[in-house]
């Protein structure tokens, strides 16, 4: 299957080191999440991708093949930094775009209409971008690094600062293009959003790549989470080894098993200490899973 590789980056500016060793891989139809604290190395990986910045080692590979200026060319990207002209209509700045990417004024005015009725700009396309609210200015970056139906789709916070309806749109169209058989890649903040348009994701710190795969796969920690909803206040635990008490709010509390099979026990407690209405695996969030993998101290801290 036609995959994305990062492989491998390591990139430092001056002596600051903003990736260490960060691979990852974006699959052919997947929408994949990248997400990380300020400065873990985001924008610094999709630059490497872009071609716009050299690693210092390691390398992006297309279809198994570093990637070239042909296959740059079929990438669609939405920097950070907004590089729209801000005095130029919001049609004439698309179909100025698009001819750079190799169409023909045909077959850029047709993708200038399809993208801005597409993302509810039609009534905008005689605009000057700057008289845009910046919501929509980003639905124009977006038809902008659409125009040329792209082969990869990489945006740099494509959702910050947008509106609901702009949220649901935009991701209704990764997913479409993800189902095109783009792989998509994007970064962002907004983790209630990334789980739920994501089927993978990838968490960096620090530059490093800690964690990357489903949401199910990132679940399947070494200590299972459970849930019991029953007696109060937790005492009926003490005496179960290989338990901790995560969180307990009256008759509902969470605990981590490190111990195998010590769910069985906790269940035991339970039951002899009085009626339990539920007793099931936490799925924890992904803001949950990003907490726990970001706070722990992996010794990295303030490397260079
Ligand atoms: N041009 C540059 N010169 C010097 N240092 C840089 C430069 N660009 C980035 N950095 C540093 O590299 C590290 C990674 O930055 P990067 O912009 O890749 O992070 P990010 O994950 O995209 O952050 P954010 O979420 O804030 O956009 C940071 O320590 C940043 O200060």
């Amino acid at each position: 299957m036609a995959r994305l590789e990062v492989d491998s980056l390591t990139k430092s500016y001056g002596g600051v080191r903003a990736l260490s060793e960060t691979s990852f891989e974006v699959h052919a139809g997947e929408v994949f999440g990248f997400v990380g604290s300020n400065g873990s190395g985001k924008t610094t990986t999709m630059r490497i991708l872009l071609g716009v910045l050299e690693p210092d080692s390691g390398e992006v590979r297309w279809e198994g093949s570093p990637l070239d200026r042909e296959v740059r060319r079929r990438i669609g990207y939405m920097p950070e930094e907004r590089g729209l002209y801000p005095r130029m209509k919001v049609g004439d700045q698309l179909a100025y775009l698009a001819r750079l990417y190799g169409l023909d004024t045909a077959a850029a005015r047709d993708a200038v209409e399809q993208w801005t009725a597409r993302l509810g700009l039609s009534e905008r396309v005689g605009d000057e971008v700057q008289k845009l609210s910046l919501g929509n200015q980003q639905r124009v970056q977006l038809a902008a690094a659409l125009m040329h139906a792209p082969d990869i789709l990489v945006l740099d916070e494509p959702f910050s600062g947008l509106d609901p309806v702009a949220v649901e749109l935009m991701s209704q169209v990764l997913r479409e293009e993800a189902a095109r058989g783009v792989p998509v890649l994007f970064s962002s903040h907004q983790l209630d959003l990334v789980e739920r348009l994501c089927d993978r994701v990838g968490i960096i710190k620090n530059g490093r790549m800690v964690a990357s795969g489903t949401l199910d796969q990132l679940r399947r920690t070494e200590h299972p989470q459970w849930i019991i909803d029953g007696p109060s206040s937790a005492g009926w635990l003490n005496g179960v080894d290989g338990v901790q008490v995560l969180e307990t709010d009256g008759a509902r509390t969470t605990v981590e098993v490190r111990r195998a099979g010590a769910e069985q026990q906790v269940l035991q407690a339970a039951m002899a200490a009085g009626p339990v209405r539920e007793f099931a695996p936490a799925r924890p969030s992904l803001t949950d899973l990003y907490r726990d993998v970001v706070s722990t101290d992996d010794g990295q801290e303030g490397e260079q």
